[in-house]
Order: structure tokens, then sequence, then C-alpha cells
């Protein structure tokens, strides 16, 4: 945490006043304050995951920026949700909490990686004027047509290809998620164990809901992008083997005015294999399209 200079912090909601159990409490991690000048830069972690995820691209972004990366409902020190309440549209609308909250409601840059960046692009389907730009690192794409192999083993219910119960397969997955070489393998994976074991059967259940009820309508909730007008980085590793690299064609195609940029060498987990890569693009994308949006009205991706 010190090295990234983030301060942990927690934020209680009320979502309604007679109904104790509708209280939630977001965990996040905060480095730097709002800036008039420069929007602030809000990050939303990937499946299973956590805030702790974005410390390796926090680390190389500029201390001048305000950074924000948060725990999702469901995921790590964010409490007040059971697995039921752990939906799309229930994240992509607690985030929206969370930032009105905060008063972060006009001048944000959203960056979400995997099951983030699809929160990421439904939230400004949705809520377009809470972003200035957005930028998403290998979300999910919809559809059989970008179906790997390792999706239509989680989604036949093979769970553990994403969430390893045993040392055997921690270093399969890690094999299939990365392309970094991993060093004291068995301390790492002892260290997964001891952190996920216990949310475990948590993350199935909501792995199981969202294929049941989010994935079949990925497209329809993506859809409303073509009316998006900010500028959106898509970020892809070349050697994704849980989402399809042919999904950044997918969003490009999708969204008016958007750059893709392809990491060579870089697995489903960009921010373990390319995290100053994936920091020096957001920030080299944030100098190119703030302040300049009103009058570059040009499509970039044509
Ligand atoms: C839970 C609420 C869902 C809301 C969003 C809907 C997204 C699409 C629906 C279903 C696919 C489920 C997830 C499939 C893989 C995610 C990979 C991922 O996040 O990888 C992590 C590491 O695990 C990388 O940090």
């Amino acid at each position: 945490m010190r090295r990234a200079g983030v301060k942990k912090r927690f934020l209680t909601i009320n979502k309604n006043d007679d109904d104790e159990d509708e209280r939630i409490t977001f965990c996040y991690c905060e480095r730097g304050s709002k800036d008039s000048h420069k929007p602030t830069l809000v990050f939303i972690h990937g499946f299973s995951s956590d805030k702790h995820t974005w410390l390796t691209v926090i680390k190389n972004i500029p201390h001048s920026f305000h950074c924000i990366a948060v725990d999702m409902p469901g995921h790590g020190e964010t409490t007040g949700f059971s697995e039921e309440q752990v939906t799309a549209d229930n994240l992509v609308d607690n985030l929206k909490l969370f930032l009105d909250e905060l008063n972060l409601n006009e001048s944000i840059c959203l960056v979400g990686t995997s099951m983030g960046g699809s929160v990421v692009a439904m939230f400004a389907a949705k809520y377009p004027s809470y972003v200035k730009m957005i930028c998403v690192l290998a979300p999910v794409p919809p559809g059989e047509e970008y179906e790997t192999e390792m999706i239509q083993q989680i989604r036949s219910g093979t769970y553990n290809v994403l969430l390893p119960e045993t040392h055997e397969q921690f270093y399969a997955t890690a094999d299939a998620m990365t392309t970094k070489k991993l060093y004291l393998r068995r301390l790492l994976a002892n260290g997964y164990f001891k952190t996920r074991l216990p949310t475990l059967d948590h993350h199935k259940k909501i792995l199981q809901l969202a294929f049941e009820n989010d994935y079949p309508n990925l497209e329809q909730s993506y859809s409303q992008l073509k009316d998006f007008t900010c500028p959106s980085l898509i970020i892809w590793g070349r050697k994704d083997q849980l989402c399809a690299v042919e999904g950044a064609y997918y969003f490009s195609n999708l969204i008016p005015k958007s750059e893709v940029i392809l990491f060579d060498d870089c697995g489903h987990l960009i921010t373990n294999d390319k995290p100053k890569e994936t920091a020096k693009s957001i920030v080299q994308f944030l100098k190119e399209n703030h302040s300049s949006e009103e009058d570059s009205k040009t499509d970039t991706n044509s």
C-alpha cells in the first residue's frame, strides 16, 4: 500500500433510512484529492479480485493525478451485500451511489479491468454524463463469437479454471492468465489460498449467477455505447486466453470515439503483465483527450 502512496478509506451509505440492512460500506484506496483541472481516475477491479490489483498501475501514474481504487460489492473489504445482489445492474448502480457520495459525478476517467471493464462499459452506457472518458482493459466480450475455451469451461461449471482450489490448479490458472514467470510459486499459491479460500463458495455462487443472468444480456447491456461520445481507450493483451483479443475490435467498432492498444506478450491479467505500459497509456490518453475535448471532435476510430 505504502509504495503506491495510497490511503485506505471506508464510506458507509444508507440506501434506505428505515432499513439498516440496506447500508453498504465501501472500502477504497485513495491518493491525492480532487483537482478541477484534471479528471479523477477511478479504478474498478475484476471478478474475485480487489482494489489492490491496481497498485502496480497507480504506482506508475504521476502523483498529480487523483486516484481511487474501490472494492466492488461482493469483493475485498466492501460489505453489505449478499451473493444474489452482486449482479451487473447492481454493480453499476452502486458504483453510481459511491461516486455520488464522493461528489465525483462529472469529471472522472473510469478505468476497469476484465469484469470491471464490463462494469465500466455498462456504466458509461447507462450514465454517460458521469464520465469524461473511459478506459477498459480486456472487458468480457458478448456472445459465442468471442467465446474462448476457458469461458466455455467456466460456463459449463468448471469454476476452478478461474477459482483454483489446489496448488496444481493455481499453477494452471496462473499459466493461462499471465505471461510473467512466477517466482516462488508455492509461496504465492499459499498467500493466494489464505485470502481466497474463505471466499471461494461465495465467489462460485456469484460466478454462477453472472453466467446465468448477466452473460446472456451482455450485448444488450453494451449496446447504448453506440451513442457514447467521450474518448474511450481499449487495452488488450495479445495472449489473453480468457477474453479473446478480437473483443478489442468489437468494442472499438461499437464506441464512436475509441482507440485500441494491444500489448504483445501480455495475458488477461494486464495489470500484472504490463503495469508500467498500462499507466503510461492511460496518462498519455488523458493528456491527449482532456481539455482539448471540446475542439477535437474527430473520430479516432476510422
Ligand atoms: C459478477 C457480476 C457480473 C457483472 C458483470 C458482467 C460481466 C459478464 C458476465 C459474466 C462473466 C463473469 C465473469 C467472467 C470472467 C471475469 C474475469 C475476471 O474478472 O478476471 C479477473 C480474475 O479473476 C481479473 O482481474
